[in-house]
């Protein structure tokens, strides 16, 4: 069994947004590996991070992109940093992998009302985001088989390029 797309991207991309849109429009199933990994450790992910620190959510979540690759048949949305793995990388080289990219502006926008994504809830969220992308934009493109820039589109209008850009 293996996913038929698999979803990568810095947060505020749509990842989580559009995996479910494809899922719906292609007939799949839809996962996204953020909630098997609350799940897993019964608590939010902003208290992991609170609670256990940064190397211990990176470590669940290195485990449950494995598993979720290994179990499931439809779309599946990772977590934005979920390319910092190597071993996850490496694992994505055998996937369709859709890289939705935002820009700074863009994806600080669409990320700043929610407190979820405890990286992002510093004093300074554009220096963050800003840095994030610096560090991550290569490892998406290594990984990535299509690349979706979202900035200007709507989550329709995403999910429409993503199955042009299957068909390619
Ligand atoms: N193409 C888009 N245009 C405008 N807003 C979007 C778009 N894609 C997602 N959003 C909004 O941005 C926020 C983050 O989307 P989400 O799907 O959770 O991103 P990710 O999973 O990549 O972090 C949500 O409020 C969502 O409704
Ligand atoms: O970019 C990141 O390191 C993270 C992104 C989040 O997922 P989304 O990209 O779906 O927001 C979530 O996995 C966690 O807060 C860490
Ligand atoms: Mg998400």
């Amino acid at each position: 069994m293996s996913p038929r797309f698999v979803v990568v991207g810095p947060p505020g991309a749509g990842k989580t947004t559009v995996s479910e849109l494809l899922a719906k429009q292609l007939n799949l199933t839809f996962r996204d590996v953020d909630v098997d990994i609350v799940e897993t450790a019964g608590k939010p992910i902003s208290d992991i991070f609170t609670d256990d620190g940064e190397p211990v959510f990176r470590a669940l979540e290195e485990e449950a992109v494995a598993k979720a690759l290994a179990e499931h048949d439809g779309v599946l949305a990772l977590g934005g940093g979920a390319v910092l793995s190597a071993a996850t990388r490496e694992l994505l080289k055998a996937h369709t992998v859709v890289f939705l990219n935002v820009g700074m502006a863009e994806g600080v926008r669409r990320t700043g009302l929610s407190s979820a994504r405890p990286l992002l809830s510093g004093v300074n969220p554009r220096a963050t985001f800003k840095a994030l992308l610096d560090a991550r934009l290569p490892l998406y493109r290594e990984v990535a088989t299509i690349e979706v820039l979202t900035d200007a589109l709507d989550p329709e209008q995403v999910t429409a390029a993503v199955i042009k850009g299957a068909e390619q």
